[in-house]
């Protein structure tokens, strides 16, 4: 990716597990309504994604956008993921369109299809050698009204890749957690995403040809109750890490 790359919540969790690895690797655009805490690779935007001239103008010469701005809580309150979830998203992929760009990387989420894990399949799920298993072809579930506004943003980029040709990646990102899966917590461990495969992941869905795509965003886990099949195929994503590495 030879132009400069817009990235959206860049002073969140993931923003920073992603630039932080990736420092050297693109010509970034950061964008947040925080500004840095610290000193960022790149050129610094602030600004609300809901507000469209501001993004517009921080889209200008952009190849590829990583959107993760928003409200990140699965007890988020609907107004908040009605506002910066959904028309945040609509809002920063109607300001990509109009304004060029070829590739949009959306981060979704597990809680899109948290309510697969119905009380008859948990806990065993979330361990080894359990045969159930999504693959990211199955309709959206979600588990609350943040997982609702998570499905709204994949099908917001069916609709625009649909209707302009633009590239789509949903990554629906499991539990983003630093140097070791959550501790003591089954589903986490199932779902773990560690800081090394998530630079990976985001740098892979900016560098393969697709057109849309959703796939999971977790480590190699021994638990994993998600299939990582298609981010390889279509991908190449190659985690290193599993969970089960920290039993
Ligand atoms: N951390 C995780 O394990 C997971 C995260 N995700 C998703 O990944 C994305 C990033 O998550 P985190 O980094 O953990 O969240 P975070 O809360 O740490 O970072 C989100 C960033 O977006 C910014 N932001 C929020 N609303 C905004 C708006 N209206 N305009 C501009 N900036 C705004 C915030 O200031 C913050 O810096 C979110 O979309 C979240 O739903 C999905 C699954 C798991
Ligand atoms: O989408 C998200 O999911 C992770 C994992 O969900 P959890 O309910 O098992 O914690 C969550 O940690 C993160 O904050 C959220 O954005």
């Amino acid at each position: 990716m030879d132009a400069p790359v817009l990235l959206t919540g860049s002073e969140g969790r993931v923003g920073r597990a992603i630039v932080e690895r990736l420092a050297d690797e693109y010509d970034w655009r950061l964008l947040d309504r925080e500004p840095p805490a610290e000193d960022r690779p790149g050129e610094f935007v602030v600004c609300d994604i809901t507000d469209y001239d501001d993004v517009r103008e921080a889209m200008e010469g952009i190849g590829a956008v990583v959107h993760l701005a928003g409200d990140p809580r699965p007890e988020a309150p609907w107004d908040s993921v009605l506002r910066n979830n959904i028309d945040g998203t609509h809002t920063v992929l109607e300001a990509a369109v109009d304004a060029g760009v070829d590739r949009f990387v959306f981060a979704s989420s597990n809680h899109a299809v948290g309510a697969y894990e119905t009380a008859d399949r948990t806990p065993d799920i979330y361990r080894p050698d359990d045969g159930f298993a999504l693959d990211g072809a199955e309709l959206p579930r979600p588990s609350n009204r943040y997982g609702v506004s998570k499905a709204a943003g994949e099908t917001l980029g069916r609709f625009f890749h649909d209707e302009h040709g633009l590239s789509v990646a949903c990554v629906r990102i499991g539990n983003l957690t630093e140097g070791h899966p959550p501790k003591d917590y089954e589903r986490g461990q199932a779902m773990w995403l560690s800081h090394r495969d998530c630079a990976h992941l985001f740098d892979r869905c900016l560098e393969a040809d697709y057109g849309y795509e959703i796939v999971y965003g977790i480590s190699d886990n021994d638990r994993k109750y998600y299939s990582i099949e298609r981010a390889r195929e279509v991908l190449g994503y190659d985690p290193r890490d599993n969970s089960a590495d920290y039993d």
